[in-house]
């Protein structure tokens, strides 16, 4: 067997051309969708991913901006420019790039940034409504690996489902939004004993535990779905995933490359959520905590 190839890049595609039609009827009513990206310090890697995400906003017609800070900065600054943010009306997404310094209370940050901005869902509001299925905006990367699933129209209610990696922003959330749609999840680290013992039981196999070369073909279920959302930087610049892509290839049905695959598509559900930020703001859409259950 040879594995389907799941295309982020053509799917997120897909999704923006949609998007652009939607900014349209956004600004029939004078709204553009507004994001403010805030990045601290100097990490590369994040000013890269910064640089993306501002690209991707333009392409669709959503404004944005980046607000750049030192690493020195101190949490009571960070806190008071979100205060301001928060409430800015042409303001409808707020994007704490992360990782921040050490020194920064990223808690507190976090849990400052208005719950109907928190477009990357970080908030303790919208990770605890992702346990009880009233979150108002979804992490980006396990929200683009259920529209990759859907796009593909890969079954999930009552499918084996193996997430190796438990982060709270790609992993535990991942695990959560899989459940809801009724598979039954095994949350596994890179670390877990037997790792192959729980691997090969999966249908769907989510991989987010940031180690090269982890899933080997062995590991797999013949047929089984293998969404890679891994990106390491390797000596040479490229990036690969936590798959052995070509081994594991040769027996799963389908198979997300990296790059390709899962990245475009956590910028791509930033920019759904902050359109579904303005929509709801200008009531196109209901707010879901204003809604009875
Ligand atoms: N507050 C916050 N929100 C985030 O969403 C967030 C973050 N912090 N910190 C870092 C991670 C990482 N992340 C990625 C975004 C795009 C690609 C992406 O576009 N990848 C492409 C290109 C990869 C490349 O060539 O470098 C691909 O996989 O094809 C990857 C990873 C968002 N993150």
């Amino acid at each position: 067997m040879t594995a389907r190839l799941i295309d982020g890049r053509m799917l997120s595609h897909r999704l923006r051309a949609n998007m652009a039609r939607r900014i349209a009827v956004l600004a029939e009513t004078g709204v553009t969708p507004g994001l403010a990206v805030l990045l601290v310090g100097e990490d590369p890697a994040s000013a890269v991913y910064v640089g993306r995400k501002i690209k991707a906003c333009a392409s669709v017609g959503i404004r944005s901006h980046t607000e750049r800070y030192p690493a020195t900065i101190t949490t009571e600054a960070l806190l008071a420019r979100i205060t301001e943010l928060n409430a800015a009306e042409h303001i409808h997404g707020i994007l704490l790039q992360l990782p921040l310094p050490a020194h920064v209370d990223m808690a507190r940050v976090l849990e400052t940034i208005a719950v109907a901005k928190d477009v990357d869902g970080f908030h303790l509001y919208n990770v605890g409504g992702l346990v009880t299925g009233h979150t108002v905006f979804s992490p980006c990367t396990p929200y683009g690996v259920m529209k990759l699933l859907e796009s593909e129209a890969i079954p999930i209610a009552g499918q084996n489902v193996v997430v190796v990696g438990a982060s709270n922003i790609v992993g535990k959330p991942m695990a959560l939004m899989l459940m809801a749609a009724g598979a039954t999840v095994s949350i596994c680290h890179a670390g877990t004993r037997d790792l192959a013992q729980y691997t090969i039981m999966a249908d769907i196999l989510v991989v987010a535990a940031g180690v090269p070369g982890l899933i080997l073909p062995q590991m797999v279920k013949r047929g089984a779905v293998v969404i890679d959302v891994g990106i390491n930087r390797l000596a040479d610049g490229r990036i690969t995933g936590d798959v052995d892509f070509a081994g594991v290839s040769a027996r799963a049905s389908a198979i997300t490359p990296v790059p390709g695959g899962v990245g475009p598509m956590t910028v791509t559900m930033l920019l759904e959520n902050t359109i579904m930020s303005a929509e709801r703001r200008h009531g196109l859409i209901p707010d879901p905590r204003c809604i009875a259950a």
